[in-house]
This record gives C-alpha cells, structure tokens and sequence, in this order.
C-alpha cells in the first residue's frame, strides 16, 4: 500500500511539473523564469569585462579586433532566442540575414558552455551623433582561463569567414566622417574592353599582392600598391577602379581631396580606413593644380601617398586624371605611384570587345568598315561607343551602323573640335614623352640595364606603338 503511495506521488508530482512547464512555455513565462534565474545566478558570480572601443586610444586608428568583433556579433542570429529585440538586415546573398545591435542593446553568447554577453555601448550628444562606440564583453571569471584565448580565436575564424563573404560597400566623406553604402558597381574585368594582356597582368599582379604580407613586412614596407590610371574621358578609368574592388573584393573609400580642411583631415580619414580597402583619389590633376578648393599641403599628399601613417594591413590606392602634365614628378615617383596605366581612346580591338559585351556579336560584315574608319583616325570615347551599342541594341546592324556614322563625323572634325581634356591626354603619348614623365630624373638614366631588370619591370606594349620603358616605375601600355 505504501509502494502504491509512493509511485501515485511521484506520477502526480511528474504530471505537475510537466504542467507546469507546458504552461511556461505556452505563455512564454519560460522565458521570464530563465532571467530571473540568470540574475540570480549573476548576483552569485565575479564577472570579468573586457572594453573593445572603436578606435586604439589616441589615434584614430580604427581597432581591427572592434571591426572584427562587430562581424562576429552581426553573423551571431542564434543569440537572438535570447533577445527580446533586434534589427535584422539583409545580407549579400539572398539568404544571408544579419543581426544588427541597437545603441545599449545586450548580445548574448554561449562558448563551450560558458555564457557570455556583449554590451553595444554607443554615447551620442545632444544632436544624436556618434560620440564613441565600444562593444564590453563579460562573462564569469571563472570561465577566464578556460574560454577566453579560443573564445577570442573563434571571433577571428567566424570574422575572417564572414569577410569572404560580406558585401561591399563605398565610403564617402561627409562631415569629417567616412559614410558608406552598398557598393554594387557591376564592372569586372570581363565586362572592360582593355588589351588582354594587361587584364591578365593587373590581375596577377594584384593576385601576388594580396599574398604578399611576408614579404612586405620582411622589406618594411607598408603593404600597399598604388596605381595611376590617365587618358581622356570615357575611356573606362572608373569603370576600372570598379573590377578591381570586385576582383581584389576590397571596400573603396572615394577620397574627395577638395572637401578636406587640412592635412589633419586627410590624416584623420586615412586612419579611419579599414585594411584591404581601396582608396581612390579621382582627378588627382584638380588638386595639385590648384584648380579645386583642397587646402591640402603638397606635403600632406606625399605622405598619404606612401602610407607613412602606418596602415594596418594592405591598402591598394588608384589615382585616376586625364591628363599627367603639370603633375609633379615627386607624385608620380616609383614607390609612389606604382603602376602607370594608359587608358586611351577605343581601337578596333576595342571595339570588337564593347561589341561582344553590348550586342553579343563577335562577327558582322560591317567589322571592315568600322576597322578601316579607325585605321583613317576616325577615334571616340569607349563610353561614346558603348553608348550608342546601348541604345540600338535591338538591332545589331543598327547599332554598327550608328557607330559608324559618329565615327565618321569624328573623323570629319577632327582637328577642328576642341580637345575633349587636354592635348597629351588625347594623343596617347610618345615613348619619349612617357620616358620622361616616368622619370626625368637623372638617377633613371645612370640606373645600370640590371637593376632595372632586377625591379622586375611589368611592361606590356600597346597594340599601336611600341612604348620604351626606361623606368623603374613599372609603366602599362594598352
Ligand atoms: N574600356 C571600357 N570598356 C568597357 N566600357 C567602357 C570602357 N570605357 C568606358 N566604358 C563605358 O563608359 C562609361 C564611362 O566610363 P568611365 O566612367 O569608366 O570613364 P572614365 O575614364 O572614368 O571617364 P572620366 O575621366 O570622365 O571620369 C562606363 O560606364 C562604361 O560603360
Ligand atoms: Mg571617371
């Protein structure tokens, strides 16, 4: 009789609980039980905190292990069962859905049993700007010596993962801070219409680049790679800067000269740039020509050309213009600018490449008039080309045909029309004039044949004319 007692009890006291729980859950009191539990447990405990702010104090240097962290936190959707709020975003890819903390919002974490929690602590003014941002980790001490050195190790793994796959964005400069968008630029070296050597020998170049880290450090160099692309209008130098994001899958900072106060301002920009991000000066001729507002010191601008504000990790830097005259040669030096890149108006070949990419077609009897209008100097503008492929693009026929009469129209004023930007830029220029631009200095000259061979010079000929390179800068001809 006993016995029965006993499991008659137990059976009820089973059921209870079991009720108990259903009705916790049903009414998602579960949830409040938890917390209360997780306080108490809170109260019981020495906790460690650790601060991860934005920048290393002092500088403004963005803190890598903050950005990191922030990657980690956006990719951490599992915390959410244990938020009552958050903002979700959309990722990259049509399935990828982020997490995105609100200012004070608490961040739950688990680590090889240990739970962990990260504060996003954000301090606005009065006008509800930004003042600081940091992320405070905490956690038990007692985990410490357990779970901090492969916790900290799971954040780089899951961050570095999150990298590879993480969306583009372009920054841009407003209010003495960087900004940022989605960039979604679709440009890639397949869609430019550029000498094939030279994509195939920009991408491997930038291929080595990007696993360069050893060696630059071996040599004490920062890890950067600066390009300058020239030639007229509408010859695809932007359109260029885009595949390369694309290709090397960097962020591009869109640094507008003429909106910074002082170097301090450019100083304070340059810091703020994250690693593997591509910062891109456009129209750099405006600039040094006084043409713009920029009140920047020619100083300023050479030592954010040689990244002697210590980048952390590798930045690669295009400067585009139209035309290179009246640019000062210290600018243009090897070291500085690395690779000089021509982008001259479109030739046949050109032509064949926009009229495969804009009207799929590789062939077309009208090919041999179009050569022999660009073999009488008739030239456009790639970007006049592809335009007017764009537009007619219902009929192929058409498109070429249109091209054919502006081609001849060009011809026909040629001479007459004003130069589209400036007369060097326009006419490609000529061996000697390159050789000069690249160095007029007599160090070039003296340089013996060895060391220019030993600086492993990229030279790429154009199909036009043969470009002499007597340089240690690397100089691209296309
Ligand atoms: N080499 C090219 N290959 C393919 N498309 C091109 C090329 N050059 C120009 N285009 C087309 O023309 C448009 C304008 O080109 P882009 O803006 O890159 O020229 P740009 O050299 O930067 O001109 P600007 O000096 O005026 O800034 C692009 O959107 C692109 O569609
Ligand atoms: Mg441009």
């Amino acid at each position: 009789m006993l016995i029965f007692d006993s499991l008659l009890a137990c059976f009820s006291i089973s059921c209870l609980i079991f009720l108990v729980r259903l009705f916790l859950h049903r009414t998602a009191l579960i949830h409040v039980v938890r917390k209360w539990a997780d306080w108490v447990d809170d109260r019981l405990h020495v906790h460690q905190h650790f601060k991860i702010p934005e920048f290393n104090d002092s500088t403004l240097q963005e803190n890598q292990f903050y950005r990191r962290v922030s990657l980690y936190l956006n990719s951490l959707l599992p915390a959410l069962e244990d938020s009552d709020f958050t903002n979700l975003l959309a990722g990259k890819k049509p399935n990828d859905i982020l997490l995105s903390p609100d200012d004070h919002q608490v961040i739950r974490d688990t680590f090889l049993g240990a739970r962990l929690s990260w504060l996003n602590n954000v301090l606005r003014d009065d006008t509800n700007q930004v003042v600081s941002r940091s992320f405070m980790l905490r956690f038990k001490k007692k985990d410490k010596r357990r779970i901090l050195e492969p916790y900290f190790q799971h954040i780089h793994t899951v961050s570095d993962d999150i990298e590879q796959r993480k969306e583009l964005r372009i920054h841009y400069y407003s209010n003495g801070k960087w900004k940022s968008v989605p960039f979604n630029h679709p440009a890639t070296f397949d869609s430019l219409a550029i000498d094939p050597d030279l994509k195939t020998k920009i991408q491997s170049e930038l291929e080595t680049f990007l696993n360069s880290k050893q060696y630059y450090n071996k040599l004490g160099r920062v890890w950067k790679r600066s390009y300058l692309l020239y030639g007229p209008s509408g010859t695809g130098k932007s359109s260029f800067i885009a595949a390369v994001a694309n290709f090397v899958e960097y962020d591009v900072y869109n640094l507008n000269l003429s909106q910074l106060v002082d170097d301090a301002d450019l100083t304070a920009l340059l810091l703020q740039t994250s690693c593997k991000s591509l910062i891109v000066v456009e129209d750099l001729d405006r600039y040094v020509s006084g043409k713009s507002r920029a009140r920047i010191s020619s100083s300023g601008l050479l030592n954010f050309m040689d990244g002697i504000l210590n980048f952390q990790g590798e930045r690669i830097m295009i400067f585009t213009t139209n035309c290179k005259d009246g640019i000062d040669l210290a600018l243009l030096r090897p070291g500085r600018i690395d690779v000089h890149i021509y982008f001259p108006m479109c030739d046949f070949n050109s032509f064949k490449s926009l009229a495969s990419n804009y009207l799929g077609v590789k062939e077309h009897k009208l090919f041999p008039q179009v050569e022999e209008m660009f073999q009488s100097g008739a030239t456009m503008s790639p970007a006049e080309i592809s335009e007017l492929m764009l537009v007619n693009r219902s009929s192929p026929s058409r498109a070429l045909k249109s091209v054919i009469s502006a081609l001849q129209l060009s011809s026909r004023t040629a001479g007459k029309v004003v130069p589209m930007v400036c007369e060097s830029a326009v006419s490609p220029p000529t061996p000697r004039s390159m050789a000069e631009d690249a160095g007029g200095t007599a160090w070039k000259e003296t340089m013996p044949k060895e060391f220019r061979k030993l600086y492993g010079l990229l030279r790429l000929k154009s199909c036009k004319r043969p470009v002499s390179i007597d340089d240690d800068c690397e100089m691209i001809e296309r």
